[in-house]
């Protein structure tokens, strides 16, 4: 046994799918411990389907989860590291699946994860990942941190586990809680400022103003670069996470991929009380047109994810840089 599923309910098939992940996933925290005694796992290898450059670690992980899951009920395999979709047998699974997430953390010994998405498989291998993200069966991620961890929900509220490296086993912990209504940190890569479209620079000009400003208090900002790690921050003490699209080349819905980045990550945040979106539209309600489909990504505590919708329909007068009184959105 490598992780504790007692009381959840699960079916045989799917029970053993956790546990394959779950052994990967120690596994796969033991290989990163040991980066740089024998291997770079940082290293560069080549680029993968979405053009992102391939590190050692990607691939490793990719294999590893890929060659656990053959021969169990998963008949389709959709990775970020994949073209096209993998047909490992014939099963009534399919998992969607970021191997090894905020790879640019690699080397800098913080946070990375693992992402994971499990839907009853279709008749075909894209109709299985190409639908809304409320038909799936699971959501989850590893964080490979100071503490490795596996959080997921199977649509009963937000399950969590902590490694427990003596014993290879993921032990199961407390539930998570459900999100506050409202936050005062929030998590974007403002080095995009100028890139940004006017509601979101709005959004951010009001934080950024804190007390003097028209929200009249003060927020804190976190950014990982790693969405498992803001994830797990953000369903342990709450915030709000935005990767908006923005004007540079390739990046007109963002850099976050749909089907195995933001559709598990959104099943664990409303599981969790909160809201995900894509800056309008419920991110569990969109079907993704591609496998390899970007979306831009809102989520975290409702009350936030909510205002940041309200600005997208602000009028353009009062998102603009000007503007300096958006009274309507006092708090
Ligand atoms: O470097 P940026 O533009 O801030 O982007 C950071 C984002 O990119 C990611 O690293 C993308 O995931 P991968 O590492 O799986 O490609 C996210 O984890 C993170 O939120
Ligand atoms: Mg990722
Ligand atoms: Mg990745």
């Amino acid at each position: 046994m490598a992780i504790e599923l007692d009381d959840l309910g699960l079916s045989p098939e799917l029970a053993d799918v956790m546990q394959r992940l779950a052994r990967v996933g120690a596994r796969m925290a033991r290989i990163i411990s040991r980066n740089g005694l024998e291997d770079d796992l940082a290293a560069g290898v080549g680029t993968n389907a979405g053009g992102d450059g391939q590190k050692a670690l990607d691939v490793i992980a990719d294999d590893a989860f890929r060659e656990a899951l053959t021969g169990s009920a998963v008949a389709f395999y959709a990775s970020e590291e994949q073209d096209d979709v993998v047909t490992l047998g014939a099963g009534s699974l399919a998992l969607a699946i970021d191997p090894l997430d905020g790879s640019s953390n690699i080397d800098v010994n913080v946070s990375i994860g693992t992402i994971f998405s499990i839907f009853p498989a279709a008749e075909g291998p894209n109709e299985s990942f190409l639908r809304r993200g409320t038909e799936q069966l699971a959501g989850g991620y590893i964080i490979y941190g100071p503490q490795c961890a596996l959080v997921c929900t199977f649509g009963r509220g937000v399950q969590h586990w902590v490694l427990d490296l003596d014993a290879q086993v993921f032990r199961r912990v407390a539930d998570i809680k459900q999100l506050p209504a409202e936050t005062s940190e929030y998590a974007i890569n403002a080095s995009n400022y100028r890139h940004w479209s006017a509601p979101i620079r709005a959004f951010i000009d009001d934080l950024v103003a804190g007390a003097e400003g028209p929200r009249e208090r003060n927020f804190n900002m976190r950014w990982v670069a790693s969405l498992v790690a803001e994830t797990h921050r953000i369903l342990m003490r709450g915030g709000v996470f935005l990767y908006p699209g923005d004007e540079r080349k390739g990046y007109a819905r963002g850099r976050l991929r749909h089907v195995y980045e933001c559709a598990p990550i959104a099943f664990l945040i409303t599981q969790a009380g909160g809201g995900a979106t894509d800056g309008s539209e419920g991110i569990l309600t969109v079907v993704p047109d591609a496998l390899h489909a970007r979306t831009p990504f809102v989520f975290g505590c409702a009350g936030k994810v909510a205002r940041v919708t309200a600005y997208h329909d602000l009028p353009g007068e009062e998102t603009s840089a000007l503007f300096g009184r958006r009274g309507l959105f006092r708090s």
